[in-house]
């Protein structure tokens, strides 16, 4: 089968439910932005990999978990089967979200306290980590007014949230595993970086 079928070409997508959409509708907004996040992890997972830093598995499940967490809002609650949301339900019981919160915990110990704001900096890992943090809060942005309409579960908004900040933690422990120094907020004057 071929990867093209050209059914989308007049500009309207179909959903897991099989029902069509315009493509700038907002279930495509937020499953594109996911999409975004996990291509960004993809390429975080590659500099982790080079540093051998100990992310690359977190990252991985993370982006299984992306992949679900699309199939969630491709299935809008409201205008789905029940059989269809029960093969699409994210995170039921909360395990995810804790997992999320314990890796951020274990990291928190291993981190200089936070004293300032720091740049997104670090090295190669942890600026791109830092990317993926943005991003993230983007999917977060988008797949909110899914959930407001009980279209999309609260859950996905739950472990984009916690997932951001995970990632910024991720990205200063990845500095800090390759020496990096992070950046630190000065504010600047007209001549004082020279
Ligand atoms: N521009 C887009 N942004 C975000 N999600 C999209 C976009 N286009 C399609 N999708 C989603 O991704 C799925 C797979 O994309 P695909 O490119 O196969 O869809 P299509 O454009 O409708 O079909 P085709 O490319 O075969 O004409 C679609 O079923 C839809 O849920």
């Amino acid at each position: 089968m071929k990867i093209y079928t050209k059914t989308g070409d007049k500009g309207t997508s179909a959903l897991f439910s099989g029902e069509r959409r315009p493509k700038n509708d907002e279930v495509f907004e937020a499953l594109g932005t996911t999409d975004e996040l996990t291509s960004h992890l993809g390429l975080a997972r590659e500099y982790c990999d080079e540093q051998n830093n100990g992310l690359s598995e977190k990252l991985e499940k993370i982006q299984c978990l992306l992949q679900d967490i699309g199939s969630n809002i491709a299935t809008p609650r409201g205008h789905s089967n029940d059989a269809r949301k029960a093969r699409t339900t994210f995170d039921e019981d909360g395990g995810l979200v804790a997992e999320l919160e314990k890796w951020i915990d274990d990291m928190d110990e291993t981190l200089p306290p936070l004293k300032n704001f720091i740049l997104p900096s670090g090295g190669r890992a942890a600026s791109s980590l830092h990317i993926a943090r943005s991003v993230c809060r983007r999917a977060e942005r988008r797949v909110h007014p899914l959930i407001d309409k009980d279209d999309a579960d609260s859950t996905t908004g739950k472990y984009l949230n916690r997932l951001s900040d995970f990632l910024f933690n991720a990205a200063r422990y990845a500095a800090q595993k390759e020496g990096k120094e992070e950046v630190i907020y000065k504010k600047q004057k007209a001549g004082s970086n020279q």
